[in-house]
Parts: C-alpha cells; sequence; structure tokens
C-alpha cells in the first residue's frame, strides 16, 4: 500500500524526467553488478545537446555513456534558492530527453548529494572517467566539486573538466582575458556525434534518490508567465532576436515595456546552458556581416562579453557571494528595516516603477538590465539597506539566476565594489525616460491604471481632486511614497562621496568592473579576406563574400 502510494505520488508529480522505481523495488536488494566499464556526462549548467564539449569526448571515447543530472538537496538550504529555478531545469531536461528519444537515450536525474549518487551507481556499474563543464557556481557547489576531487581520486575515475563560456579557472588577473575569450568564441562548436552515442540500460531503483524530492515540491510545474524552455525555445528566441529585436536593440532596450522588442531575452537559456554563450556569438557574427545594424550586434557581442566578464570575475573572486569588494562599504551606517524591506519585495513601495519591476519579477522571472539596477539602487540607496538584505530575494526570482553575474552587478549597482562608478537612480526620473507612456506600470500596478502617463511617475504631485477624478485614493488604493527621494538621494550621494577618501586602499577586490580594451568583433577573415564562420551544427566552414 505504502510503495503504491510513493509510486502513485512519483508518477504524478515527476512525469517522465525523472526515474520510476519500479513496483516491487526493493531498495535493500543487492544490486548485481554489472562489471563493464562506462563513462558518465554529469550536466550541470549545461543542458543542450549541442556545442557540448564534455558530451562530445565522452561519445569519442566509445565506452557506453550515462548521462546524469544531480537535484543536490543541500542546494535546498542555500538562500538564493527557488523552486522555479529546478522547474526551470526539468522541463530543460524533458525538452532534451525528447530530442534523445531518437537515439534511445535519456538523461537519468537523481535527487540526492552528488558523492551519494555516484556510490549508487558505481554499485553496479565500474565508472572510466566523467565528463564535465567547469561550474562557476556559488561557494556550495564550488565545495562540492573539490569534494567530488577527492571522491574521483579516491576511486580512481578520472574528471575531465572542461572550460565553458570562456570562463578560466585558475587565473589571477584579467589580463588578456578577453583576447583569450575571443578566441575561444571564435572557435568551431563542440557538436557531439548523438548517432554514435552508445545507450545503456539504466535504472535507478533506490527510493533514496526519490522520495524527498518529491515531498512537497511542485517541481513539473511551470508559470505560463514564465519564458517557454529548452534548446528549440531557445534557437527560437535567439533567431527572433537576430532577425527583430536586434533592429531596436541600442534605441530601446532600456524600456521595460518594449523588451520584448528590443532585449534578447535569451538569459535563461544562457544561465541555465539550454545554449551556449559562443552559439549565440557565432549565430549573431554571421548575421552581421551584411545586416544595416551591424553597430547594434557590436553592442549586443560587447555586452555578452561583459556578462562573461562578471563570471570570469566571480570565478577568480567568489568571496564576492558573501562580502564587499570594496572594504571601506563596511563603514556605511545602514541599519536594517525589516519593513521597508518587505515593502520593496512586495512592490509597495510607492514608487510605481519600483513596483512594477518587483511585481515583474515575482510573476514572470525576468527584468531588463535597466530596472534590475533600479531596484537595487532604489534598495541600497534610497532605503539604505545593505546590499545583503536583497541579493539572496533577486537571485531567487530571476529565471536567469547566474551566480557570477548577479552577485557582481548587485555588488557594483549598489556601489559595494567601487562607489567612483555608482549611479544613484532617481525612481521618477527613470521612470519618466524609460517609461513613458507609463505602459509597464500600468500592467503591473493595476491600481494606477486611470491615471494619466503626464501624472504617475511622481504621486506626490496628485491633488486630492486628481485622486477622486482617477479613483485612486494614495495611502489607501495604493501606498504613499515609504521615502522621501528628495532626503534619500543626497544622504546616499554624501554618504558614498565621504567612502571615496579611503576607497583607493580598501578595495581588496583584485580588479574591479572595469572595461577591458577593445577586441574585434567581426567575424573571422580567411587569407582571401572573406568572412569564415564554422556553420551552427555541421562544423562546416561557410565563406561569405
Ligand atoms: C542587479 C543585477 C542583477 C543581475 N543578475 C543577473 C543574473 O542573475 N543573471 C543574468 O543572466 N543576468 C543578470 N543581470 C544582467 C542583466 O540584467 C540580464 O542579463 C539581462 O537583463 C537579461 O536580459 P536579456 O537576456 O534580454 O539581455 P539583453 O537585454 O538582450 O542584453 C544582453 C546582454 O547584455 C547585457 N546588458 C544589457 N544591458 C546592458 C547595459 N546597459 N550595460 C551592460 N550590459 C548590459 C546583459 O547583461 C546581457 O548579458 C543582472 C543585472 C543587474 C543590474
Amino acid at each position: 500500500m505504502y510503495l503504491t502510494f510513493i509510486h502513485w505520488t512519483i508518477t504524478k508529480t515527476l512525469g517522465n524526467c525523472m526515474e520510476q522505481p519500479k513496483e516491487n523495488a526493493d531498495s535493500t536488494d543487492t544490486p548485481v553488478k554489472d562489471t563493464s566499464m562506462i563513462n558518465v556526462v554529469w550536466f550541470k549548467r549545461d543542458l543542450r545537446l549541442e556545442d557540448h564539449a564534455p558530451l562530445k569526448a565522452a561519445i569519442e571515447v566509445g565506452l557506453p555513456v550515462l548521462l546524469v543530472y544531480v537535484f543536490e538537496p543541500s542546494l535546498q538550504q542555500s538562500p538564493d534558492w527557488n523552486i522555479r529555478h529546478w522547474q526551470f531545469v526539468y522541463q530543460s531536461i524533458e525538452d532534451l530527453n525528447f530530442e534523445l528519444e531518437d537515439y534511445q537515450v535519456k538523461l537519468h536525474c537523481f535527487h540526492a548529494e552528488v558523492p551519494d549518487v555516484f556510490e549508487y551507481i558505481l554499485k553496479t556499474h565500474q565508472i572510466d572517467k566523467v565528463f564535465s563543464h567547469q561550474e562557476t557556481g556559488i561557494r556550495l557547489t564550488y565545495d562540492r566539486d573539490r569534494q567530488m576531487q577527492q571522491f574521483f581520486e579516491q576511486k580512481d575515475i578520472e574528471w575531465q573538466e572542461f572550460e565553458q563560456n570562456g570562463i578560466q579557472r585558475g587565473r589571477k588577473n584579467r589580463r588578456g582575458w578577453a583576447q583569450d575569450w575571443q578566441i575561444f568564441m571564435k572557435e568551431p562548436l563542440a557538436t557531439p556525434n548523438l548517432a554514435q552515442l552508445k545507450a545503456m540500460p539504466y535504472e535507478v531503483t533506490d527510493f533514496a534518490f526519490l522520495f524527498d524530492y518529491v515531498t512537497g515540491q511542485k517541481i513539473h510545474l511551470y508559470s505560463k508567465n514564465y519564458q517557454p524552455v529548452g534548446m528549440r525555445s531557445a534557437q527560437k528566441y535567439l533567431k527572433a532576436f537576430g532577425k527583430k529585436c536586434i533592429v531596436q536593440y541600442t534605441t530601446q532596450h532600456k524600456q521595460p515595456a518594449l523588451s520584448n522588442q528590443s532585449n534578447s531575452h535569451l538569459s535563461p537559456y544562457l544561465a541555465w546552458g539550454n545554449l551556449s554563450v559562443r552559439q549565440v556569438y557565432q549565430h549573431c557574427q554571421q548575421l552581421m556581416i551584411d545586416s544595416p545594424h551591424r553597430a547594434n550586434f557590436e553592442t549586443y557581442l560587447h555586452h555578452l562579453r561583459m556578462h562573461c566578464q562578471c563570471i570570469q570575475k566571480f570565478e577568480m573572486e567568489d568571496y564576492l557571494e558573501f562580502e564587499a569588494g570594496n572594504e571601506a562599504y563596511l563603514q556605511l551606517e545602514q541599519n536594517h528595516k525589516n519593513d521597508l524591506l518587505e515593502a520593496w519585495k512586495n512592490g509597495q513601495t510607492g514608487f510605481p516603477l519600483v513596483d512594477a519591476s518587483m511585481r515583474c519579477i515575482r510573476q514572470t522571472g525576468y527584468l531588463n538590465f535597466q530596472m534590475r539596477s533600479l531596484i537595487v539602487s532604489f534598495l541600497t540607496h534610497h532605503l539604505w539597506q545593505s546590499w545583503h538584505t536583497g541579493v539572496h530575494y533577486l537571485g531567487q526570482q530571476f529565471l536567469d539566476y547566474e551566480p557570477g553575474v548577479h552577485f557582481v552587478r548587485f555588488q557594483a549597482q549598489a556601489g559595494a565594489v567601487d562607489t567612483h562608478k555608482v549611479k544613484i537612480l532617481n525612481p521618477i526620473k527613470v521612470s519618466k525616460k524609460c517609461d513613458p507612456k507609463a505602459q509597464f506600470i500600468k500592467k503591473w500596478v493595476p491600481e494606477l491604471k486611470n491615471i494619466p502617463a503626464g501624472l504617475i511617475h511622481d504621486l506626490s504631485k496628485m491633488t486630492t481632486i486628481e485622486q477622486i477624478f482617477y479613483k485612486c485614493t494614495i495611502g489607501q488604493d495604493y501606498p504613499a511614497p515609504i521615502i522621501n527621494i528628495n532626503a534619500t538621494h543626497p544622504h546616499a550621494k554624501a554618504a558614498l562621496e565621504a567612502l571615496k577618501k579611503n576607497e583607493e586602499k580598501m578595495i581588496h577586490s583584485i580588479e574591479l568592473v572595469k572595461e577591458q580594451p577593445s577586441v574585434d568583433y567581426s567575424p573571422l577573415k580567411d587569407s582571401t579576406n572573406k568572412a569564415v564562420i564554422f556553420s551552427d551544427k555541421h562544423q562546416r566552414l561557410t565563406i561569405h563574400n
């Protein structure tokens, strides 16, 4: 009866993605060891089948390959974790398994700690090698990788890790990094030959790897407000961006209401690896050759490099997860005020664009760069709360949560890395500039839907008669501003200015988020000066006149 219930629950909640234990499975049975050697590909933030160096290498060895993804319970305890991240991963795996059906292969999922998973596989199989990408994650995943390194050494298993997205391990500084990154981006895609993948029948029969996972979690659900998931959706978004959105990319990308027409929305696919940065880079390079929007492509490729540059910085300075890059920042007196923090999280600050942004991320998991900067500036400069107080909350909300970009960008905007570069954003001015017709505000703050755009950005100017006329009483239907921007702005400015004096001595971050020397984004040329591009799928050279 008990087993039947568990089996039913698992089937209902996990659908096809997770391993299904047999009803008569008994975890106390001694598994029969299959002595043939296998290799394992351990998927992490690389949920795709193209440009996948570990998968390619594993297939080329020729042994049977087991494909594995591990949902780690310890990550669920991390303050930046949110079920939406796992929902995205889960859907990605479903999509990937759909593609793999043609090859009668499957990516197997576990819910357990990684050493336990490998111990479990070792009960029945001999592992020769494990292939994976390097991961620039949080301290928890880094420590897990160090633990796994020892584990594999003890078991005499070779672990081959591959560079991903041009992020280099073991670097002491970023000198020359931009050039290396560009070389990596122009290298041929690592295309696995899936037809050669030797399938192996495999089943997880031990409930320990499944049961905890099922309890209380709704991993198989996926909100219709989130972007569609998977390699095929990612390719569609990539194509749409290259064809349409790129036209407005530099003119409109700060406007949240127009983000569907101008921003790429590729970030979740890059964060969880439905696409590699190199796939995006090479796709854009192909398109820009004859494009009248070449300059926009160049800006986009530059932004893509900045994205990787943040991750590289975090790879070298992972303490930024816990500490400000600038010790001077600790001198700021910022008292924790829970009511302010809650108002910010719930989109109830009385500043329409801030509230619209906070409500939007809760619902969709997406926000453009400019609005992310605004909500961080509002929290750290106007509400005068330390960067720690909001960094995990936003990480939870973002569907594209990428620790390297997130911690570095958050700290940079707060002024926790370098106060010289900080922009204290005025929510009223940004609102007028980025949402002039208030489309974004009205979508996410429906209480304000009757108020004309001319009044909506600064509600403190609305008279009582106007409030009655537009059926919105401030302080009743919508909160009055929780702070006085005319006081908070100069206060933050003066406090950050005061830090500058001793800041130089106190920045312990080895390098700031600064521009690198400009790099050439133009396509590779052959000896006859024709553009050379590696075509996406087949690695064949395409010559463009
Ligand atoms: C506080 C904060 C936290 C962030 N956290 C994350 C995160 O967890 N994961 C993540 O992927 N990104 C993060 N970003 C970066 C960025 O906001 C998102 O990548 C971007 O909004 C995703 O949208 P998109 O895919 O449509 O990118 P697009 O708008 O199409 O932009 C493409 C790339 O350009 C970069 N970019 C866009 N505008 C600018 C600009 N004005 N200056 C410099 N670079 C720019 C983006 O980072 C992105 O990588 C964060 C930014 C901030 C300010």
